[in-house]
């Protein structure tokens, strides 16, 4: 766990050092769970945006995209359910007036009782040595086993009384724990009330209630509402796509863990519309390409994982979050949810407007169900940049530090650096600059020593550097050295266009998806 820390407390400074994510008006000391991306962490952002834009809408015929807007008839969010139904529960501590989520108390004192089980598994581990079997250990050691029970009596409990709204026996589960406030250990606790995460904000000029909007809260309702004017004038047949990349906002109660969970924020999503009755085999299939999407990335299969939802919200018939191995552990990243026809028949309801798509093959209409794919950018940012965050320990005994970023995301895709700021070296790398910089976001830089400059481009993630020295005067070669590898090869001027786009091109990536 301390090293999991570490790791976080090393992410959170590399991404304001290396220029990647600022805390939002930082001058005023910041506002909480916003953040601003910086010079390198608008162009890693915009990479990722692009990595799944073309995933999902370039290479598919059947998906098309567009651009709705953020503030939205506010019967949007009547139909959605969001006005009635997108609360959390919120506890104050009447002593140190902080604010936290109910569940939240009490599914991180479960995390405790899981850190006691994990206790326990690694001394058996190093007291039986080979011998030691985790599975059956965890089915038949006596403590365990109570520890198990006990967190599974409270998560289903409190699963219980949040969907019966029973708010008092939320409370009255955290005062039975004895559940402390984390930073002042008093358990004065308020009751527990439910608290919209929805911005509401006015409309023109009349403070009047008919003027209240809302900031929305997800992109995919922008999506909904657009169905038929999308369909019709696209021609869309059954089964299509509509995508979708944008911010969303939500008022998070707590809002902790850096750029994973932010009250701004954007998604990238995909509904799918499909026939009744197919939506299961539509659903298992974009379970798979998404997680393909993931893994083309090569960051290690070992880090995803598939979290099968057993409770489901009020619109879906089935529902999985793609897990991320993040620096403080496995959470969602990614939500694939089969929606039923919840949403387009509640905007039908509520619009009273026709959102039917009239099937030729079938000579019917029908109400389309729809498979959505909804990503979070920044969490996928986090995921990336945390991953590629690494020390490594060096022959001559020193380390460095390396952003192994995927070079297709990375900001910059090369560094040019002339070895010396005279004899005309710095003019030779300006040319080479000016013509790669068509196709590649290309970073000049002629300050201090080449290995200092090196390790420089290596933190900030850039896959190549291309030093410029004397001899490139007369053999028209420079050095390319590789971020990883640091192999550095000799290499013609005129083929380093072709060395690049091999590594980095979204093709080159993309393909590993067909794998
Ligand atoms: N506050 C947030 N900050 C950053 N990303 C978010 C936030 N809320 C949701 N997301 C991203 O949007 C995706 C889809 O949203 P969805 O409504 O399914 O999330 P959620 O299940 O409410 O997430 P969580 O359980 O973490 O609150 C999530 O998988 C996540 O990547």
């Amino acid at each position: 766990m301390a090293k999991q820390e570490d790791q976080f407390k090393k992410v959170l400074s590399h991404a304001k050092e290396y220029g990647y994510v600022f805390q939002s008006s930082e001058i005023y000391d910041g506002l909480s769970a916003v953040y601003d991306y910086a010079q390198n962490g608008v162009e890693l952002k915009k990479n990722i945006r692009d990595y799944w834009w073309k995933a999902m809408v370039q290479m598919h015929e059947n998906i098309v995209g567009i651009d709705a807007a953020i503030l939205m008839h506010p019967t949007t969010w009547k139909a959605s359910g969001h006005v009635d139904a997108f609360n959390d529960p919120l506890i104050d501590n009447k002593d140190s007036k902080k604010r936290y989520r109910a569940d939240v108390l009490i599914e991180d004192y479960c995390l405790k009782i899981e850190g006691k089980i994990n206790k326990e598994v690694t001394k058996a581990a190093k007291r039986f040595g080979d011998a030691f079997n985790k599975e059956e250990f965890l089915a038949t050691n006596g403590r365990v086993v109570g520890y198990q029970d006990k967190i599974k009596t409270i998560l289903a409990r409190m699963g219980k009384s949040l969907e019966n709204e029973d708010l008092a026996d939320v409370k009255l589960l955290i005062e039975e724990l004895e559940i402390a406030d984390p930073l002042t250990g008093s358990k004065n606790w308020t009751e527990v009330k439910q608290f919209n995460l929805m911005f509401g904000t006015k409309i023109g000029a009349s403070a009047d209630n008919s003027t209240q909007v809302y900031l929305r809260p997800e992109t995919a309702q922008g999506i909904f509402v657009n169905f038929l004017n999308v369909q019709k004038t696209g021609r869309m047949k059954i089964p299509f796509g509509i995508a979708q990349t944008g911010k969303a906002f939500r008022n998070e109660i707590v809002a902790r863990q850096f750029i994973f969970r932010m009250r701004e924020f954007e998604q990238m999503e995909m509904q799918y519309f499909v026939k009744p009755g197919t939506q299961k085999l539509w659903y298992d299939q974009w379970k798979e390409t998404r997680l393909k999407w993931h893994l083309s990335l090569g960051m290690g299969a070992e880090n995803y994982r598939f979290h099968d939802h057993a409770k489901l919200a009020h619109y879906a018939d089935a529902a999985a979050d793609i897990e991320f191995n993040f620096p403080f552990g496995f959470k969602e990243l990614e939500g694939i949810h089969s929606r039923t026809d919840f949403d387009l028949k509640a905007h039908e309801e509520h619009s009273g407007k026709k959102l039917q798509y009239f099937d030729h093959e079938e000579n019917k209409s029908y109400t389309p169900y729809v498979v959505e794919t909804s990503i979070g950018l920044d969490r996928m940012f986090l995921a990336v940049f945390s991953n590629s965050l690494v020390e490594e320990a060096l022959e001559n005994g020193t380390t460095r530090t390396v952003l192994k970023l995927p070079s297709v995301l990375a900001p910059f895709k090369a560094a040019v650096l002339p070895l010396v700021k005279k004899d005309g070296l710095p003019e030779v790398a300006r040319k080479i600059m000016e013509d790669l910089k068509w196709d590649f976001n290309v970073f000049y830089d002629e300050k201090d020593a080449v290995g200092k400059r090196y390790r420089r481009q290596d933190a900030a993630g850039t896959p190549f550097c291309i030093t410029v020295d004397h001899d490139t005067l007369t053999d028209n070669s420079v050095t390319i050295r590789h971020r990883d590898t640091m192999e550095q090869k000799r290499v013609a001027i005129a083929s380093l266009k072709d060395i690049i786009k091999a590594e980095v091109a979204v093709k080159t990536w993309l393909q590993k998806m067909e794998a």
